[in-house]
């Protein structure tokens, strides 16, 4: 059975007479993988504040577990963990001495949880290192590593793989899905990179501060994006013919509902086609069909 961790009603932020967050409902299953998508100054930080209860909501109401959020702070508090879009670490000291001292911010937090930390976030091999001398990725699991010292139950995480590269990223990725198992920590992030939404059980897209869509990546694809058959041909003349189309563009793009239609329409002219490609849309596309905006980074 599913448990909600974590619910937001009609949550709105207002800077002066600038509404940032309007209305937003959001509701976070436990130990699910959540991705907060939207262009820059869409609002994602200020959403993630107003979660971790760092930015005061102007309205609407926050629930973690049933407890209502600014009524239980400090038990809140004890279950929320942040990576902050800029690394809060000392970089003239090494990762251990940078664990210790926020391990030592919280009560009691043994010397063995330390060390269980560093091997999760895989740091092991650096824990002598000067914060300083690492790599943007290595200090990245740094900042992983000290928000999960006090075990939280969920992860909120702005933007941690901005600015590194595919294979970081894609590793960042991996080790945050071992952790989400084997810490049962549910996780909930930013991200600029679209790509990276389909790993997430759950995609929330906001734009001007207003939820535009929610749901797991493939069903926002099948919704708002199209299916594409490309054929090359010799002559599209030849295809356009058979299929009653009047256009012959190159390379010819036919949209299509599903993988049989198209199969449907290649067998109509397959003595025609020289090779063809058959592509699902992406995330890219639907936050284009969305916003009318393309992500940028
Ligand atoms: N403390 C503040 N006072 C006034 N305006 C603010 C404040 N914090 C954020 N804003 C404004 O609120 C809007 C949303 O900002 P926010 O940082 O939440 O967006 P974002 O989606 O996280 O953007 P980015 O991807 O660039 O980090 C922006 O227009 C920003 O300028």
């Amino acid at each position: 059975m599913q448990t909600t961790r974590l619910t937001a009603k009609n949550l709105s932020k207002k800077y002066g007479t600038r509404e940032v967050v309007s209305q937003l409902d959001i509701s976070v299953e436990a130990g699910s993988f959540t991705a907060l998508l939207g262009t820059n100054g869409a609002g994602k930080s200020t959403t993630i504040g107003m979660l971790t209860t760092l930015v005061q909501p102007t309205s609407g109401e926050i629930y973690y577990d049933g407890l209502v959020s600014k009524e239980h702070l400090p038990k809140v508090r004890a279950k929320v963990g942040i990576v902050f879009q800029d690394s809060l670490l000392d970089g003239a000291l090494s990762v251990l001495d940078n664990l210790k001292i926020q391990a030592g911010l919280y009560k009691n937090i043994p010397k063995e949880r330390i060390d269980e930390v560093i091997k999760l976030t895989k740091l092991t091999a650096l824990s002598k290192q000067k914060v300083s001398h690492l790599s943007g990725g290595q200090r990245r699991r740094v900042d992983i590593a000290t928000s999960i010292l006090h075990q939280p139950d969920i992860l909120f995480l702005d933007e941690p793989t901005t600015g590194l590269d595919i294979q970081t990223r894609l590793a960042i990725w991996e080790m945050l899905e071992g952790m989400r198992q084997t810490e049962n920590l549910t996780i909930f992030l930013t991200t600029h990179y679209l790509d990276e939404a389909n790993f997430a059980d759950n995609v929330y897209i906001i734009d001007d501060g207003k939820l535009i869509a929610n749901g797991s990546a493939q069903a926002l694809i099948q919704t708002y994006t199209k299916e594409n058959l490309q054929i090359e041909a010799g002559q599209l003349s030849d295809i356009c013919r058979v299929l009653g189309l009047s256009e012959e563009k190159f390379p010819m793009i036919i949209p299509v509902a599903d993988a049989q239609a198209a199969i449907s329409i290649l067998n109509k002219i397959q003595p025609y086609v020289t090779t063809f490609t058959y592509q699902h849309g992406t995330m890219n596309e639907v936050f284009v069909a969305l916003t009318g905006k393309e992500m940028t980074s």
